[in-house]
Formats: structure tokens, C-alpha cells, sequence
């Protein structure tokens, strides 16, 4: 007999292992077992209110689309900035709250310090990528909270009581609220997915007039509802899942008499934006294992399929056994939390310094119609447009909030958007040639580029020198454009108000991602791949034989735990209504070796043995405590 060690991933256990607090169970029996001395394993064959779902058009429809936006602007705490002219990066001076203690002011300072920044009395607000959006039940609180929260420096972070009767002396965990749940739940999302159990098989048996003994009838339950991840073109941000975040598929009916099998359980179909990263949740607040990504409307991946239905009494019947009285219990359906991350599947990014003119030069090249106005931060969410050339070519340009120095550190808005950008295959970076010494605002946002993902810096781009209409902009091209040169960069200047050398810049853009797509092709990175991959994997976990198993021993309760999932299936879907389950239970335990194994490893009259995994809230379901006695050599249970 060959022994190693098995290693059982079933999706109950994983989805147990999120923070789920009705099942608050670690995935494995000997990981919270110190007392556990003995284990073997037996391998005998293989080894703010949300706004309702925005009306979104298609980004690849021609149309082009503005993305939901964030309150009227008066809401904003910049508000205060709209009779200013200009606003640059390196000279705002924006007081917008009085630092009046001295700890402030030390504060204040240290941070100009760290930035070697003069932004003066500009507070800036950490933008907090770790909230969640489900606190969103109080969202008019946060809407009306909205202009506060953004302006402290400290990252807008409110006080939570959790538990709520504020008690003196009760631990009080603070919550932060960086942004407005609008703006964090943009591009993520945590969801709940749950396949459908299966129905259960019925025992009946067939009675009619002159067939007083018809044999068995009970037919099998139904399939459970699978769940399915699609594309859908027409959503471009993950908003409406602060609605929505359970997607539970239907259970199978149960079997019912004269062999009438259950219907299968409705399909639930969770849509999601193209460029949807799907992970598996994970605990300690750190990233799960990538399920899928799905880029391209259509796309539908099978993710977790429903569970089996159970059999019926008719489905047992044998030679040896005309008139069986066992039906199972339909297989559970396997569920997941799942974290979703949006990555903009944009040909080209606009980026660079806040008030710059990317939604101005946006807007000028294509339908969209982002907010634009004479303030830093005017964008707050990212604007997608699609630039039609002519017929078949088009390319989908993304305009993105602006970028701060120490950006990467998390200050401003930029940071939280960029991640968009990793999927343009091209960048155009705006400069305000109005600015006080454009080629410093230059090389701070390239450098932000760099250390927020080196990988970014690396992709082509091009750099347009914008507000030529404006003296001083005029004045300082011809320097700023040399110093450029010198570093082997030609950039273009235009004036995107005066609808002036964009073209000529928009048309840069679109050869760098023509260039860009072939050189993709030639790489042939377009392989297909198999979307069903997680599907595929519960499948084989649902056919992992049953005569694989682990036992381990707790010596302080003398209890023996026999887990594998193929027996955890097994005992699963065992219906201890009827009398038949527990002599077919027995008998498999004694067929896959289960006795054998634990009298080997010394099992004692009157000891414990669980089989079948432990599970929270269901134990009366999943697992059988069984006290074993031993009779003249004979393995009995009770
Ligand atoms: N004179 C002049 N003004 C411009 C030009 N382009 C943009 N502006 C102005 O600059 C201001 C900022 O423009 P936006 O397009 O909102 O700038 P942005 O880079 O999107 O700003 P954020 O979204 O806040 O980062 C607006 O008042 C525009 O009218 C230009 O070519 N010439
Ligand atoms: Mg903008």
C-alpha cells in the first residue's frame, strides 16, 4: 500500500476559508488539531448613492461613454478653487482648512519635507484601496460626508463603532473611508457566488390496482443551477454590484415517485465589465489566487458548476437488492467569495498632473463628454471615449484622474486609476504648458509612473504640450521641447481648446498602438484559453476516489478524523433517514479500507471516529461520530 500525503481542495472548504463568519472553520481538520500524533494517508489506485446602474453604452459601439460621475462639483471640497485661473502642481496653495494646533503643523511641514513639494496648506487625501464597498448601507451619510471626509490629510478616516452601544472600555475598531464608496467600488467588487445543491432522491415504490408490489419508483433529484461569469460590453465599471452581491443558482426538485427525476436548478449568470480580473478572496488582506480575467464582450466562463442531484430508491435496485430503501441527498453545490478587480481595456491612456487638459483633449477627440473645468481633480473616476479614424479603425482612449507627486504613495486620486492603464498598449501624456516649469511637472509624473508599476514607464508613449494658446505656454515651448530633445523625446504641442495639433497627436497614438498590435500577433499571445478552468477543477475534485483519504488522531478526545473528498462527498449525500444508508455507509468504509487503516494505526475499543469533514453549522450533515467497538475481530459501528 502506498502512503503520501493527499492534499483536497473542495470549494466548500475554500469558500470556508473566507472571511465568512458562519463558517469560521480553517479548510483542514489537522491544521487546528495540535494533538494530532498519528496521520497517514492511503493512496491505493492514482495519486454615496449609488447611482442606479448607469446606463452604459458599448465602448466598442462607437458611441462614445462617460462613466458615472461624482456629485456636482459645488459638493467638492475644491470648490473654493473655481474663480482661480490656474492651478498648477508645483505652486497649489490651497488652504482649505486653518492647521491650527502645532502637531498639525508639524505635520504639514514633514509632509512637504518627504515630497520636497511646496503644495502649502493643500490637503491632500490618501485614498484608502483597501476599504470595502459593503459599508454602503449608510450611503446618503457618506454622500453627505463626502467633501469632510476627502479633506483629511490623515486619509478622511472615520471613526466605526462596531458593536455600536459605544461601551466604555469596548475595543473600537476604526474604519477607514478614504473616498466615497462610488469611487471605490468603480473598479471593485467582492461577491458571493453559490452553485445549486442538487434535490434529493426520493425511496417510493409503485402501487396500483393488480400490481400490489411494482418494485422501487423513487426517482432522482434534479442538477443544481450552475453559475456562469459573462462579459457584458455594455458595463464599463463594477458599480452594480454595490446592489448585488450574492448570486446563489437554483436547486434541483427533488425526484419524486413513479420515477419522476427533478427538474435542474435555474443557471444564475453574474455579468461583469470587460477587463474583469476575478480572484479568489483571501483572508489576511491579501490578494487571491487570479480565476479568471475576461476581456471581451461575450465572453462566459463556467465557474462553478451545480451539484449533482440525488439518486432515487429505483436507481438502487439490484439482484441482490429488488427493494431498496436508500435515496441520497442531493450533492451541495460548491460556493466561493470572489474579489473582482476591473482593469480598463483601453488602446490608450491620457495621463498626466492634475488640471492638465486630458478630459479637454478627451472630449475633443472623441464623443465622450467628461466634466472639465478649472480645478485639480476635476476627474474623478476614469472617461472612456472611442476615437472613430474611419470605417474599421477606432481605438478606445481612457482619461485618467490626475497624477500627484507621491502618487504612488497614495496621495491624490491618480494612483488608485492607474492600474487601468496597464492594459493600454500606449500612453499620451499631457503637460499644462501654462505651468510654472512644465519639464518639472513632466518628470514628476513620469517618475510617479515608475514607481507605482515599472512596467508602466516601459510602455510607448508620447508627450503633448498643451494651453498653446496661452502666452506663457507659447513661451516656454521652444525650452521645454529642447530639453526633451536632448533626451531623445519629440514631443507635440497643441492647444486641446482650440482643437489645435490634436489630431497630429491622436494620430501619434493610434500608429503606437497599430505598432504595438502587431508586435502582439507576431508574439502570438492570443492564445486561447480555457475559461472553464475552475469548473474543470471542482469536477475533478468531485470524482477524486473515494479510497483516498487521510486519517489523523486527536489523543486527548481519543477521536480518529477520516477526510478525503471523495468520502466527504460521500457522506455528504448519504440520507441517514433511511435504514439502508447505514449499511451501504459500512460497507464502503470497509471496501475503500477505511477499517483496515485504523486498526493498523491502533484504534481502541470505544473510541471515536469522525468521517467526513467537520464543518460549522452543518455537522449533522457532513459528518458521522460513530464510537467503534471491536467484536471478535469483527469492526462494528453503532
Ligand atoms: N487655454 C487653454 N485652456 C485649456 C486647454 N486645455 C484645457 N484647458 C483648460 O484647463 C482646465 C482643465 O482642463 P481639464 O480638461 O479639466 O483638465 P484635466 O487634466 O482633465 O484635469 P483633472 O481632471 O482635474 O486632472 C479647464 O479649464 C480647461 O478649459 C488649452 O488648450 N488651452
Ligand atoms: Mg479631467
Amino acid at each position: 500500500m502506498a502512503s503520501s500525503l493527499s492534499i483536497y481542495i473542495s470549494p466548500q472548504a475554500l469558500a470556508r476559508n473566507t472571511p465568512n463568519p458562519r463558517n469560521p472553520l480553517p479548510r483542514k481538520l489537522s491544521k487546528s488539531n495540535p494533538n494530532h500524533h498519528h496521520r497517514i494517508t492511503r493512496t491505493t489506485s492514482r495519486d454615496f448613492h449609488p447611482p442606479p446602474p448607469p446606463p452604459l453604452s458599448s465602448v466598442s459601439g462607437g458611441d462614445a461613454t462617460t462613466y458615472t460621475r461624482l456629485p456636482p462639483k459645488d459638493d467638492f471640497f475644491l470648490s473654493s478653487l473655481h474663480s482661480s485661473t490656474e492651478v498648477k502642481l508645483s505652486e497649489l496653495n490651497i488652504s482649505t482648512r486653518k492647521i491650527e494646533n502645532d502637531e498639525s503643523s508639524q505635520e504639514e511641514e514633514l509632509f512637504d519635507e518627504n515630497l520636497g513639494l511646496s503644495y502649502g496648506k493643500f490637503e491632500l487625501f490618501k485614498v484608502n484601496s483597501d476599504s470595502e464597498c459593503e459599508d454602503d448601507d449608510n450611503e446618503d451619510e457618506e454622500e453627505e460626508d463626502y467633501g469632510g471626509e476627502m479633506l483629511g490629510f490623515e486619509g478622511g478616516e472615520a471613526g466605526d463603532v462596531v458593536g455600536g452601544d459605544g461601551i466604555e472600555g469596548e475595543e473600537v475598531k476604526e474604519k477607514e473611508k478614504g473616498v466615497p464608496a462610488v469611487m471605490r467600488c468603480f473598479d471593485r467588487a467582492k461577491i458571493f457566488v453559490k452553485a445549486g445543491d442538487g434535490g434529493n432522491g426520493v425511496v417510493a415504490f409503485r402501487r396500483e390496482k393488480y400490481v400490489p408490489f411494482g418494485g422501487p419508483s423513487g426517482g432522482d433529484g434534479g442538477r443544481g443551477g450552475n453559475v456562469y461569469v459573462e462579459v457584458d460590453g455594455s458595463m464599463n465599471s463594477l458599480l452594480p454590484f454595490r446592489q448585488n452581491i450574492h448570486f446563489r443558482a437554483g436547486r434541483g426538485s427533488h425526484g419524486q415517485g413513479k420515477k419522476q427525476n427533478g427538474a435542474k436548478g435555474e443557471d444564475v449568470v453574474v455579468k461583469v465589465a470587460p477587463g474583469t480580473v476575478i480572484r479568489e478572496a483571501a483572508m489576511d488582506g491579501e490578494h487571491g489566487e487570479v480565476l479568471l480575467e475576461l476581456l471581451y464582450p461575450g465572453q462566459r466562463a463556467l465557474l462553478l458548476p451545480g451539484g449533482r442531484g440525488g439518486r432515487g430508491n429505483a436507481s438502487f435496485k439490484s439482484g441482490t437488492n429488488k427493494v431498496p430503501k436508500i435515496a441520497e441527498i442531493g450533492e451541495e453545490g460548491p460556493e466561493l467569495w470572489l474579489e473582482l478587480e476591473l482593469k480598463l481595456v483601453a488602446d490608450v491612456g491620457i495621463i498626466g498632473a492634475p488640471n492638465a487638459g486630458k478630459s479637454t483633449l478627451l472630449s475633443v477627440i472623441s464623443a465622450a463628454q467628461p466634466a472639465i473645468a478649472n480645478y485639480p481633480f476635476t476627474t474623478l473616476l476614469p472617461n472612456l471615449g472611442v476615437v472613430s479614424f474611419d470605417y474599421d479603425s477606432t481605438m478606445v482612449v481612457a482619461d485618467l484622474p490626475g497624477l500627484l507627486e507621491g502618487a504612488h504613495r497614495g496621495f491624490g486620486l491618480g494612483h488608485e486609476f492607474l492600474r487601468h492603464t496597464e492594459r493600454c498598449s500606449a500612453l499620451v501624456h499631457v503637460v499644462d504648458g501654462s505651468s510654472q516649469q512644465p519639464e518639472y511637472e513632466f518628470d514628476a509624473v513620469r517618475l510617479e509612473l515608475e514607481l507605482f508599476n515599472p512596467e508602466l514607464a516601459e510602455k510607448p508613449y508620447l508627450v503633448a504640450y498643451n494651453k498653446m494658446d496661452l502666452l506663457e505656454a507659447s513661451e516656454r515651448w521652444v525650452s521645454f521641447k529642447e530639453n526633451l530633445q536632448a533626451r531623445g523625446i519629440e514631443p507635440f504641442c497643441m492647444s486641446a481648446v482650440m482643437r489645435e495639433g490634436t489630431h497630429e497627436v491622436i494620430c501619434a497614438a493610434y500608429e503606437l498602438v497599430r505598432k504595438r498590435m502587431e508586435d502582439n500577433k507576431e508574439e502570438g499571445w492570443n492564445n486561447p484559453v480555457n475559461l472553464n478552468h475552475v469548473a474543470d477543477m471542482v469536477q475533478k475534485q468531485r470524482t477524486a476516489p473515494i479510497n483516498e483519504f487521510e486519517i489523523s488522531h486527536e489523543s486527548s478526545t481519543n477521536t480518529w478524523h477520516v477526510v478525503g473528498s471523495g468520502l466527504q462527498r460521500f457522506v455528504q449525500m448519504t440520507n441517514w433517514r433511511y435504514i439502508d444508508s447505514e449499511r451501504r455507509f459500512q460497507h464502503v468504509l470497509e471496501a475503500c479500507g477505511v477499517y483496515k487503516s485504523l486498526i493498523k494505526l491502533g484504534v481502541n475499543e470505544g473510541d471515536t471516529v469522525v468521517v467526513g469533514e467537520v464543518h460549522g453549522d452543518g455537522m449533522a450533515r457532513l459528518c458521522r461520530q460513530l464510537p467503534i467497538k471491536f467484536e471478535e475481530g469483527v469492526n462494528r459501528f453503532n
